[in-house]
């Protein structure tokens, strides 16, 4: 897309606008004599296709979606469910690992500890700072199950906004992707001639609060309408950050509430089929994770709070979940033990640690296993087939990401439960046969969240992500499912109809938005439901 650069003033400042402008007609004889839009995306889906390894294709839609950005998103709508694994996970996890090596051009903003001081210089190099609405930001202390990758990180930000664009509508000039740089400890990179980032350990925690602050105050000076998303940061910092910021600015963070959101939905399908089969009510259920990092414990307390919602009470609510770590069940007679899971350590249990997770599922007896631990294969037969014998549908969520950390694969979870199932990992999987039946696998993966969440907090100007508004998006995707999915014992709905929930899921976010107050755009109180879903697709961006 060509661009004109148009001059406006703020406070008496010239600066420039940078504006797209629709490109002239080429002149004669420097296209081919038979051109046209239609045969030229058949010809982009044919490269793509041409190519066997998935970075390839990765680095190929990048290099699209630079070129031609309508025709990128045009192609990623029409395919969905082939483009979600080439630009998110799994093969945006190779794409980080690679990112100082398959590096073609800066796309976002890298801002390093050594700016410190002077982010908001930085900050004003952005071309397109009036449209900004949405930004990823990681430090990339914990992308996937990948671990530390420092600014390799980025891709995760700029594949969450692609699907932002893609999966809600949201202008692609209004997204920036962010990568702190705070140094790594990844010696591997640390080592690397050809790594982008500082050649730096990570720096303090007081560093770092430092920094954060600087941040989130230029951020907001800067960019006063946009929705900060916080993505892959190491446990402690999720936590933290997230409660530091999250009454001051609207921000949230995706891998503790998005997550939380996600796997409540899928769980709330899971748990309806289940419940069926074994005629339990919803609030019998017990959930054992294994992970009590971010995205276990966020998922935990999101579990919580809905139970507390069917009439428990908080207590009866935390009893019905069970915590397992690196070091086995988590209880409190076990000793010292980090901040986030003091919640949910169990009162009940008087024994020695436990650390089989064989073991801890016959003292359970979970009606559903979720997997948070990045550790491939950590459902092991022995396991699901322990959760098959004690329940008709047993509910096994292998979330960790990428694919290849996946507590279990879906092949294995059909065979080991002779197809009872009721299975969703945070990776793509492809049906099983089973029986002559086809067996769908759900993706319980925040990204069915985060664009509706996103463009519900955008459109009303919330001036802060609220828990009920995060809630109100995990119960609309839940009821977003159509009958026909229901009658294949879908959990999740199709991807292909990721623009059609996320509108639903806007929806309910503003609602719970103006119930809350947090609504700045308070004319949309006015709509009615109807309205309000005609006003939310109508401001979708469409290529
Ligand atoms: N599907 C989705 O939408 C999402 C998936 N994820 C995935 O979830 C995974 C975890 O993410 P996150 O919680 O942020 O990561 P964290 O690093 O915060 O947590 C990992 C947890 O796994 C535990 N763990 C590590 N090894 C073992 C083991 N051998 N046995 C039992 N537990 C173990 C850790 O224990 P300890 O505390 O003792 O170190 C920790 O509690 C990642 O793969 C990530 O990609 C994350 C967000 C969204
Ligand atoms: C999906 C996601 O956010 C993660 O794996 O971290
Ligand atoms: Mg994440």
């Amino acid at each position: 897309m060509t661009v004109v650069l148009t001059p406006y003033y703020t406070n008496g400042v010239q600066k420039l606008r940078v504006e797209p402008q629709a490109p002239p007609p080429p002149p004669k004889g420097l296209v081919p004599p038979v051109h046209n839009e239609a045969v030229h995306a058949l010809r982009c889906m044919a490269q793509l296709r041409s190519k066997d390894k998935g970075i390839e294709k990765y680095i190929y839609l990048s290099q699209l979606k630079h070129a031609d950005e309508n025709m990128f998103y045009r192609l990623c709508l029409q395919n969905m469910a082939e483009f979600t694994p080439l630009i998110y996970t799994p093969t945006v996890g190779d794409a980080c690992l690679q990112h100082s090596h398959i590096f073609r051009r800066p796309e976002g903003i890298y801002i390093s500890i050594k700016e410190k001081g002077k982010i908001g210089q930085i900050l004003r190099n952005w071309p397109r700072i009036d449209e900004a609405r949405i930004s990823v930001v990681t430090d990339g202390s914990r992308i996937l199950g990948l671990g530390d990758l420092g600014v390799n990180g980025m891709p995760i930000s700029i594949g969450k906004l692609s699907l932002y664009v893609a999966g809600a509508g949201i202008r692609p000039s209004s997204t920036i992707p962010i990568c702190l740089d705070l140094g790594t400890n990844n010696e591997k990179f640390l080592d690397d001639p050809l790594y982008l980032g500082l050649r730096q350990k990570r720096v303090p925690d007081h560093e770092m609060a430092a920094f954060m602050e600087e941040f989130m105050e230029e951020m907001a000076k800067h960019f006063p309408k946009l929705l900060v998303q916080f993505e892959d940061f190491s446990t402690e910092n999720a936590f933290k950050y997230l409660g530091a910021f999250r009454h001051r600015y609207p921000v949230f963070n995706d891998d503790i509430q998005g997550t939380g959101a996600v796997v409540l939905s899928g769980f709330l399908n899971a748990a309806k089929l289940s419940s069926a089969a074994s005629g339990q009510p919803l609030t019998a259920h017990r959930i054992l994770f294994l992970g009590a990092g971010s995205a276990g414990v966020g998922v935990a307390m999101q579990l919580t709070s809905f139970f507390k919602l069917q009439g428990l009470t908080e207590e009866q609510a935390r009893n019905q979940i069970y915590l397992v770590d690196s070091q086995g069940l988590i209880y409190e007679e076990r000793g010292p033990m980090a901040e986030h899971k003091k919640y949910f350590a169990r009162r009940d249990y008087h024994g020695p640690p436990l650390t089989d997770l064989a073991e801890i599922v016959n003292y359970v007896q979970p009606t559903a296993l979720l997997g948070l631990s990045t550790i491939k294969g950590a459902f092991s037969q022995e396991v699901v087939e322990l959760m098959a014998a004690l329940n008709p549908r047993p509910i096994i969520f292998p979330l960790s990401n990428p694919v290849r950390l996946s507590e279990c694969e879906f092949h294995e979870a059909v065979e080991w439960t002779n197809g009872r199932v009721l299975f969703a990992s945070g990776s793509p999987f492809p049906e099983q046969e089973h029986e002559g039946r086809t067996l769908y696998p759900g993706q319980g993966n925040n990204m069915y969240i985060f664009p509706g969440l996103g463009l519900g907090a955008i459109l009303c100007r919330a001036s802060a992500v609220m828990d009920s508004m995060v809630e109100a998006a995990s119960l609309g995707l839940a009821d977003s499912l159509t009958d026909e999915e229901r009658s294949l014992d879908l959990i999740y709905p199709q991807l292909e109809r990721i623009r059609d929930i996320s509108a639903f899921i806007a929806t309910r976010v503003i609602r719970k938005a103006q119930a809350e107050g947090v609504d700045r755009a308070t004319d949309l109180r006015k709509l009615s439901d109807a309205e309000l879903t005609n006003f939310v697709v109508q401001k979708m961006w469409n290529p």
